[in-house]
């Protein structure tokens, strides 16, 4: 019996993802196939498989029954594939050019069979590298503005709204994003993880209850503010980039949220970057953070002037009111990625990459200070040219 014929979840081993290839017929006759599991992220395995007779590739990426960062101890719903393959076809609906083409997907193996993009980067790898992704920011402001106004009540029957509201329900991975980015990092928890040289920084945000208060609404507002179906994970990790070309992966995190999330995350994972850098080197990562949120305001609000659906989107003043909720939000949300990624649970390398100890810890202690001055001025800032600017100064 074949591994698909069996209808039961196995994890896929390199030679059974050969097999599985084969059955699902994705290549021609004469090919040579070989495989290796690529995965590099915290939860899943990704087989690549190759053909070398007509060089052509394909991904099968496989979820496991547990965090693969973890090990068994931290048991995850096998579910996230599905989610990840649909929100994968539904964001491709409405910007194909940017996500990966599905080619097949089956909910028992918990697997998703996709485009190869080993032609591109990992965002985050290549701009470590110092390259710079002069496309970056507009294909990412396009792909967040598309996706989210487009499965969002302002273009979508409420009925068809709230299907894909349940179709989408992820409260395992909500959870894990509750706990993560909203929780841990404000409270002396077991998951934290940060340099001694951090402490006072870190107990400072732990006594810090206004910085507190305004997490908590910032979490609440993750919890109940089903806008749209986000990407949910946006980091510069789940990008793939090129000169030319920007290609969005990994949506497994994907559920109807807050729209400045999704903006938030891939914005705070610039400033991540952006603080990691030398001053000198920043400016293109700052006109980066700026010409997304540009293009996103851009898009929506061309894509607002030509909804019919719903009729408060012709009176004078909504369009403003809703897009200085997003840009609020997305400061908040920002803040608490930057703060999550510098002391919580799964770092990121831009950080963590720097050799030199004095340097690395005080391009921390700038993120904690930015992110701590990003939740608590989002309301009274209106660009992020003040959140720039402050990263020559005195943060906090
Ligand atoms: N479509 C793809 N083409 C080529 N490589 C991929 C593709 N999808 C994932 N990868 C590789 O696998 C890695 C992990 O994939 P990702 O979806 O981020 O997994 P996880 O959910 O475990 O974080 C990526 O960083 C990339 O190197
Ligand atoms: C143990 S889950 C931590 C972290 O991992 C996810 O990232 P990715 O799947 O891209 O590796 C997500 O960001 C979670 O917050």
């Amino acid at each position: 019996m074949t591994i698909l014929q069996k209808k039961q979840y196995e994890p896929l081993t390199v030679e059974t993802a050969v097999n599985l290839t084969k059955e699902l017929d994705l290549f021609p006759e004469n090919s040579i196939l070989s495989c290796r599991e690529i995965g590099d992220g915290n939860l899943n395995y990704v087989f690549h498989i190759t053909d070398s007779i007509n060089e052509k590739g394909i991904i099968i990426k496989q979820a496991l029954p547990y965090a693969k960062v973890v090990g068994e101890s931290w048991p995850l719903t096998l579910k996230r594939s599905t989610i990840e393959t649909n929100a994968l076809k539904k964001h491709g609906e409405f910007v194909p050019q940017l996500v990966p083409e599905v080619y097949h997907s089956d909910e028992d193996l918990a697997i998703t069979v996709m485009e190869d993009l080993s032609h591109l980067t990992i965002a985050r790898e290549g701009l470590i590298k110092g390259q710079s992704y002069p496309k970056l920011s507009s294909h990412i402001g396009e792909y967040i503005a598309r996706t989210l106004f487009s499965t969002s009540d302002f273009a979508l029957h409420p009925f068809e709204k709230k299907r894909l509201a349940v179709e989408f329900s992820n409260p395992e991975l909500c959870k894990i994003t509750e706990d993560l980015i909203f929780t841990d990092p404000f409270f002396d928890h077991e998951t934290n993880d940060f340099e001694p040289e951090l402490r006072e920084d870190v107990e400072a945000i732990w006594k810090n209850n206004a910085l507190k208060l305004e997490a908590a609404k910032l979490k609440l507002s993750f919890i109940t503010d089903a806008e749209a179906l986000l990407h949910g994970d946006l980091h510069t990790g789940s990008i793939f980039a090129s000169e030319t070309e920007t290609k969005v992966i990994d949506p497994e995190f994907a559920f109807y949220g807050p729209i400045g999330f999704d903006i938030g995350l891939f914005i705070g994972n610039l400033f991540l970057h952006a603080v990691s850098r030398e001053e000198a080197h920043r400016a293109v990562i700052f006109e980066h953070i700026e010409n997304t949120w540009t293009v996103f305001h851009s898009v929506f609000s061309e894509l607002w002037e030509q909804s019919n659906l719903e009729v408060y989107t012709k009176v004078e003043g909504y369009k403003e009111y809703i897009l200085q909720k997003i840009f609020s939000d997305t400061l908040g949300f920002a803040g608490c990625e930057l703060i999550r990624r510098t002391i919580g649970l799964s770092h990121v390398k831009d950080l963590d990459g720097i050799a030199d100890k004095d340097k690395r810890i005080a391009a921390k202690k700038q993120a904690l200070a930015l992110g701590e001055a990003l939740i608590l001025n989002r309301n009274k800032w209106n660009s992020l040219t003040v959140a720039i600017t402050l990263l020559g100064e005195k943060t906090a």
